[in-house]
């Protein structure tokens, strides 16, 4: 039987024959078949003994969804309302940098096919295309950007400008990522992307960088890029520059613990994205879904409170926002999509990820994401 047919959750776009895998655990396998071995490990690989990334995908079955029925679920609503713009689902694309390592096209292939959905795409620092490439490929579909603070900070400030300037709508500061995780995987085979110039779009295009380098060799550019990243000094007073900087909305993505939370509220933070980097930065911290509910409950609605890490499936997703989430980010499964199927492999991707998500929300009890904010769950 062939169940494409039966059934339009599957393989939107890709013909009956060819086969797209639906399962996480399959894609990651594709992907696996499909790139380089040390690329794969360096986009699959956690930090030290990988605890945090295990922990990512376990933590989520402690929470079961208690459904209620018989509430006619019929009229399904999952938009949601960020910064005055309204999405249809509860869905945003984490930034992912180097892209390149997964598809030549990379981030202009993934803007396009998170268009297709009306998904804002975050768009990395480290990205394989420029913000101004980006932009002439997907014109005015949702976008924002995430900044590396930089140790010459104006190289920072002008990267957000240039966002700005090309309509971005939001700027994600990663707080978490001020030097790299210790990373195993990537140690034992010598792998470097960053050093490799996987990542150097958005420097090389921007003066301000540039003239802060001695010279504009090549070498130059890579390790002013690596020194950038490395600020180890990024404190409260950073933030409040960048709330003066910048007219746009700022989150913070890489929260984990419920006072940082309340401090950003107090420094006047737009949003909060509970993050852990995918279990990459460092090991041995809480998973996001396990630090959600204290941080929703300090929170308070104040700001829109956003996750990531271990999103997979459409259950995780009614899970996050049932415990308080107002959206969820998917990372590694649309990489892995971009690695075996480009542009229509995310494109794919995402438009069976939204029905997993709207079957999970009405079998759930829920016909809106506020219905979702009411529903029962239970950890064990
Ligand atoms: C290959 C790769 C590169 C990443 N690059 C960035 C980045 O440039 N900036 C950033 O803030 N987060 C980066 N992240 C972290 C993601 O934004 C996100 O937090 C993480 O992937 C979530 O975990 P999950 O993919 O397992 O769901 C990266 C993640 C991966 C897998
Ligand atoms: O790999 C990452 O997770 C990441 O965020 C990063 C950031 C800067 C340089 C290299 C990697």
């Amino acid at each position: 039987m062939d169940t494409t047919k039966s059934n339009d959750v599957f393989l939107q776009n890709i013909s009956s024959d060819e086969y797209f895998p639906v399962p996480f655990e399959e894609l990651e396998e594709a992907a696996k078949q499909k790139i380089d071995a040390s690329a794969f490990g360096y986009i699959q690989s956690g930090a030290g003994g990988e605890e945090t990334l295990r922990k990512n995908n376990t933590s989520f079955s402690k929470y079961s969804i208690v459904p209620t029925f018989l509430k006619d679920v019929s009229k399904l609503d999952t938009s949601i309302t960020l910064f005055g713009r309204t999405y249809p689902y509860p869905l945003l694309l984490a930034p992912v940098g180097m892209l390149k390592l997964a598809d030549e096209a990379a981030d202009i292939a993934v803007a396009k096919a998170a268009a297709a959905h009306q998904i804002p795409f975050i768009q990395s620092t480290v990205s394989s295309y420029s913000i101004e490439e980006i932009t002439a490929a997907t014109g005015d579909s949702p976008k924002w950007f995430q900044l590396y603070w930089s140790n010459h900070r104006e190289t920072a400030f002008n990267m957000v400008k240039r966002a700005e300037k090309a309509g971005y709508e939001a700027i994600v500061l990663t707080i978490d990522t001020f030097s790299l995780g210790w990373r195993e995987t990537d140690l034992k085979n010598r792998f470097s992307p960053l050093m490799q110039g996987f990542g150097k779009a958005n420097y090389e295009t921007d003066d301000v960088f540039l003239a802060s380098l001695p010279n504009q060799q090549p070498e130059s550019v890579i390790q002013g890029i690596k020194d950038n990243i490395n600020h180890p000094s990024l404190n409260w007073d950073d933030i409040r520059e960048l709330k003066k900087r910048t007219t746009l909305p700022v989150l913070l993505k890489g929260i984990l613990h419920p006072e940082d939370a309340l401090q950003a509220t107090r420094h006047g933070v737009d949003g909060i994205i509970i993050s852990n980097h995918g279990g990459r930065q460092l090991d041995g911290v809480i998973s996001s879904i396990d630090a959600l509910p204290e941080i929703a409950a300090i929170i308070d609605g104040k700001i829109p409170v956003l996750l990531d890490s271990g999103i997979r499936r459409g259950s995780d997703v009614v899970k996050a926002i049932a415990l308080g989430a107002d959206a969820v980010l998917l990372g590694r499964p649309f990489v892995y999509s971009l690695a075996v199927g480009g542009e229509t492999g995310v494109r794919n991707y995402l438009a069976n990820f939204k029905q997993d998500v709207q079957a999970s929300t009405t079998l759930s009890g829920a016909a809106t994401m506020q219905d979702l904010r009411d529903l029962t769950i239970t950890r064990t």
